[in-house]
C-alpha cells in the first residue's frame, strides 16, 4: 500500500449498515483515514431501507470501529471527524426514485467538496441483488460524470458458471470489465501478496520452482468456527464453492504462474488465467479418486463440546452438503507436469491456519543419518494467517555427532495484531486508487466455475456413503489423509510446529 491517494471520491455504499460493513468495511476505512492512505476528500453515504438519522449512522460507524478495528482506538476526536465523513440515505435497490435522490445527495456533495465524480459504488448486499443495483445505477445516471466510476463487488459471484456468466453479463450493460473490482479478500492478505515478491524477488526459490526440484505443494485453509448463523447460504453453497472456487484456486494461481512481463493488473492476470486454462479438469471417475468432501461430526475443540453439522442451526438434519474439501491438483504445463497442487479447506477443524507448503524433493543420494534413516524434506512454509511470515526447513547436523542431521526451521514471522493493515484495508485502498491487480477479472471467475462444476455435479449425483466424516477438532478425514499417503506424501499437519525452530 502506499500513500500515493490521488483521489477524492465519494463511495456509495449498498448495504451500508450490514454486517460487513460494520465488521469489515468501517474498520478498514478508519484505518486508511488514520493513516493518511485515503483522500481528505472522501465521503461515504450508507444505503438501506431501514430509516436512519445522521448522527444515529455516524454511532454505528464510531461503534463498528470501536469493536472491530484492529487496535484499540486511542482518538476518539479522530474518530469523530471519521464518522462526519459518513451519511445516510433511506433507499430499497428496488425503488427508482430512491437512485433519483441518491443522485441529488451526490451532486450537492460533489460540489461541496468540489471533487470531480470520482464514484466507488460498494455493493455490500445479497448476491441476489447485484444486478438489479448495476442496471438501476446506469438507468438513473449515477454512472456518468467527468471522473471515474467503480463497481466493487462482494462474493459469492453466481454459484456455478453459468450463473456467473448471466450475473456478469448484468454487471457489464451498466459498467466495463475495467471499472469492475470483483472482491477475493484472501488477495488483500499481505502474505498472499507476499507470495509472487518471495517467488519473483529471489533467485533462491524462483530457480527451483519447478518439477525438477519441487515434490509437491500443500495448500491448507483451516478453520475452526462452524456455520456460524450463516448456513441458509452454507448449507448449499457447501465448501468447495464457498472456499475452493475462489480462495483456494486463487492462492493455486499465485504458486504456480509465470513471471508477468510487468508489474501490471492485465499481464498478472494474464498469467493467472494461464494457470487456470492448465489446470487439469476432474470427471466423473477422476473426482472420486482426487477429490475429498467431508462433514463434521461433533468433537470438541479446546476442551469445548461441538456439535456435528446436522446439528447446527439452520442445518437440515440429513444434510450432505461438504464442511470440508481436499483435493489433488494437477497444473498440465511444462513447469508443473507431475507436481500434485494439495489442497485442503475444512471448518471446525483443529485450528485456525492458512499456509502454503513448498515441499522439494530430496537429494539424489543420502549420505546422512537420523533417526529414522531417511532426510526430512526441505520445506518453504508460507504462513498466511493467522500468523504471518516464512519459514524455510533445512537439514543441519546435530550438533555432537558425526553424521547425523536434524531438520532444523530458519524463521520469519510478523503478527498481523502488531498493526499490519488487514485485508480490507489493502483491497479497499486499491480500489480508490484504481489499482486491479488484487481483484479476480471475469476470467479467471469463468475458469475456476469451469474448474468447480463438474465436482459438484458429481458429487451432487452421489449418495451419502461417499461423504466422509471427521470429528469438530480433527485434522479432516482419514480419506483425505490417503489421498497423499497413495503417492507417499503426507500433510505436513496442521499438528505440527510451523514456524517454530526445533
Ligand atoms: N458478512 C461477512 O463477513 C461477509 C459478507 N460477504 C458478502 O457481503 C455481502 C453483504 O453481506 P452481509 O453484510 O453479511 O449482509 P447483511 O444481511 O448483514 O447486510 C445486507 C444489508 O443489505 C441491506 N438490504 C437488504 N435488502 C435491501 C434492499 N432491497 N434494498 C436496500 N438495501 C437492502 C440491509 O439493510 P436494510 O435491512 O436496512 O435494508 C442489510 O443491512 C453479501 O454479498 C455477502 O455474501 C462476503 C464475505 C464476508
Ligand atoms: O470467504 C470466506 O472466508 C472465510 C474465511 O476467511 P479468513 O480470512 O478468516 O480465512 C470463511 O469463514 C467463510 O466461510 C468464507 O465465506
Amino acid at each position: 500500500m502506499s500513500n500515493k491517494k490521488k483521489n477524492p471520491f465519494v463511495m456509495v455504499l449498498f448495504g451500508g449498515a450490514g454486517d460487513l460493513a460494520k465488521r469489515k468495511l468501517f474498520p478498514a476505512l478508519y484505518g486508511l483515514y488514520r493513516n493518511g492512505f485515503i483522500h481528505e476528500h472522501f465521503s461515504v453515504i450508507g444505503l438501506g431501507r431501514s430509516r436512519k438519522g445522521q448522527e444515529e449512522y455516524r454511532q454505528i460507524v464510531r461503534q463498528s470501529v470501536n469493536e472491530h478495528f484492529r487496535m484499540s482506538v486511542n482518538d476518539p476526536e479522530e474518530l469523530n471527524s471519521f464518522s462526519m465523513k459518513f451519511d445516510y440515505i433511506s433507499l430499497d435497490v428496488h425503488d427508482l426514485d430512491g437512485y433519483q435522490r441518491l443522485r441529488e445527495w451526490l451532486e450537492i456533495r460533489e460540489k461541496e467538496v468540489n471533487i470531480p465524480v470520482n464514484r466507488l459504488f460498494y455493493l455490500a448486499i445479497s448476491p441476489k441483488l447485484f444486478g438489479q443495483v448495476s442496471k438501476n445505477l446506469k438507468i438513473a445516471g449515477l454512472t456518468e460524470g467527468n471522473g471515474w466510476n467503480r463497481l466493487v463487488i462482494e462474493k459469492p459471484f453466481g454459484h456455478d458458471y453459468e450463473s456467473a456468466k448471466e450475473l456478469n453479463n448484468q454487471i457489464r450493460t451498466s459498467f466495463a470489465e475495467e471499472e469492475i473490482y470483483r472482491i477475493d479478500h484472501y488477495l488483500g492478505k499481505e502474505m498472499v501478496q507476499n507470495i509472487q515478491m518471495i517467488r519473483f524477488a529471489n533467485t533462491l526459490f524462483e530457480n527451483m520452482w519447478n518439477n525438477r526440484y519441487i515434490s509437491n505443494i500443500q495448500i491448507t485453509a483451516s478453520e475452526t468456527v462452524g456455520v456460524g448463523d450463516r448456513a441458509q447460504y452454507y448449507d448449499h453453497a457447501g465448501a468447495l464453492r464457498d472456499m475452493v472456487q475462489n480462495h483456494i484456486l486463487q492462492m493455486v494461481t499465485l504458486v504456480a504462474m509465470e513471471p508477468p512481463s510487468r508489474l501490471k493488473p492485465e499481464a498478472i492476470h494474464d498469467e493467472k488465467v494461464k494457470v487456470l486454462r492448465s489446470l487439469r479438469r476432474w470427471k466423473n471417475e477422476d473426482v472420486l479418486q482426487n477429490m475429498i468432501r467431508g462433514q463434521y461430526t461433533k468433537g470438541f475443540i479446546g476442551g469445548q463440546p461441538l456439535p456435528s453439522y446436522r446439528e447446527e442451526e439452520g442445518v437440515q438434519n440429513d444434510s450432505v452438503n461438504e464442511t470440508f474439501v481436499s483435493g489433488r491438483l494437477l497444473i498440465d504445463n511444462f513447469r508443473w507436469s507431475g507436481v500434485p497442487f494439495y489442497i485442503r479447506t475444512g471448518k471446525r477443524m483443529y485450528r485456525k491456519e492458512t499456509v502454503v507448503v513448498v515441499q522439494f524433493k530430496n537429494v539424489p543420494d543420502n549420505l546422512y543419518f537420523n533417526k529414522n534413516n531417511a532426510l526430512e524434506p526441505n520445506l518453504l512454509i508460507i504462513n498466511i494467517n493467522p500468523k504471518e511470515g516464512l519459514s524455510l526447513q533445512i537439514n543441519a547436523k546435530q550438533p555432537g555427532t558425526v553424521s547425523e542431521v536434524v531438520p532444523i526451521r530458519m524463521d520469519f514471522c510478523h503478527d498481523s495484531k502488531e498493526g499490519l493493515p488487514e485485508a480490507y484495508e489493502s483491497l479497499l485502498h486499491d480500489a480508490t486508487e484504481g489499482d486491479r491487480t488484487y481483484f479476480t477479472h471475469w476470467e479467471e471467475v469463468a475458469l475456476a466455475w469451469k474448474f468447480i462444476d463438474p465436482i459438484r455435479k458429481v458429487w451432487d449425483g452421489l449418495d451419502e456413503s461417499t461423504l466422509s466424516y471427521y470429528e469438530a477438532g480433527s485434522t479432516g478425514p482419514k480419506e483425505s489423509d490417503l489421498l497423499l499417503k497413495k503417492e507417499g506424501f503426507h500433510w505436513h499437519d496442521l499438528g505440527e510446529q510451523h514456524g517454530s525452530s526445533k
